[in-house]
């Protein structure tokens, strides 16, 4: 258990330390997801950033989370999986064009086609968990994507994950449900 604490502290004390570190999530405003949007205040409200060519984000989970008591809830797993991988691959998108600004045109979003999680080992509710997401391929809309998730050095979780860009700001004309 001491071992547990120990292993918190060291990773909180890694996101503090990023205090000037800009997160995916914050160049979206507006975003009411319940998992990554800073405007969801009953939310998630994960965090991405890059590191090198992998995408982490540490996020740290609460006791409503619970599946059986003290492992952290699959449905949950599956959704901060989803967030973070949505995230990365519209990050991505713009960082193959050049690494042209998040907040420049044209505005690109993904939904997700297809999550596969396979839940290896159960997860510790009551520390923080990383997920490291990369980008395998991209082939015309879609970003095919892998992500592990850790729980103290353990790797708990790992998801396939095809995102689909679904929207487009250059090519926008008429409805399109995912323009908000
Ligand atoms: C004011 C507002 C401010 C907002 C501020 C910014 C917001 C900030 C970000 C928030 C981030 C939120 C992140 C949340 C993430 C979700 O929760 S999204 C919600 C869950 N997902 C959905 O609702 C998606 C529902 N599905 C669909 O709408 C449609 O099936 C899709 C995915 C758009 C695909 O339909 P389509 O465009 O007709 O696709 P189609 O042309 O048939 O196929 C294109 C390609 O994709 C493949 N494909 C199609 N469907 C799939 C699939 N399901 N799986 C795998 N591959 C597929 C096809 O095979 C094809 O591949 P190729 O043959 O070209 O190789």
């Amino acid at each position: 258990m001491g071992n547990h604490h120990s292993k918190k502290n060291i990773m909180i004390a890694t996101q503090e330390n990023e205090g000037n570190q800009i997160f995916f999530q914050h160049t979206m405003p507006n975003n009411v997801c319940f998992g990554c949007g800073h405007e969801n205040h009953e939310g998630l409200k994960i965090k991405s950033h890059w590191e090198g060519d992998a995408s982490v984000c540490v996020w740290e989970s609460q006791e409503k989370y619970n599946g059986w008591k003290g492992i952290m809830n699959g449905g949950i797993i599956a959704t901060i999986i989803d967030c973070h991988t949505m995230a990365t691959a519209t990050m991505h998108a713009y960082k193959v064009e050049g690494n042209r600004p998040w907040n420049s045109d044209p505005e690109y979003r993904y939904a997700t086609g297809t999550l596969t999680v396979k839940y290896l080992k159960p997860t510790p509710n009551d520390v923080p968990v990383k997920l490291v997401a990369r980008v395998t391929e991209v082939k015309g809309r879609k970003t095919v994507m892998t992500c592990e998730l850790w729980s103290n050095d353990q790797k708990t979780a790992e998801a396939d994950v095809v995102a689909i860009r679904v929207y487009d700001s250059s090519q926008q004309n008429g409805d399109n449900p995912f323009k908000g």
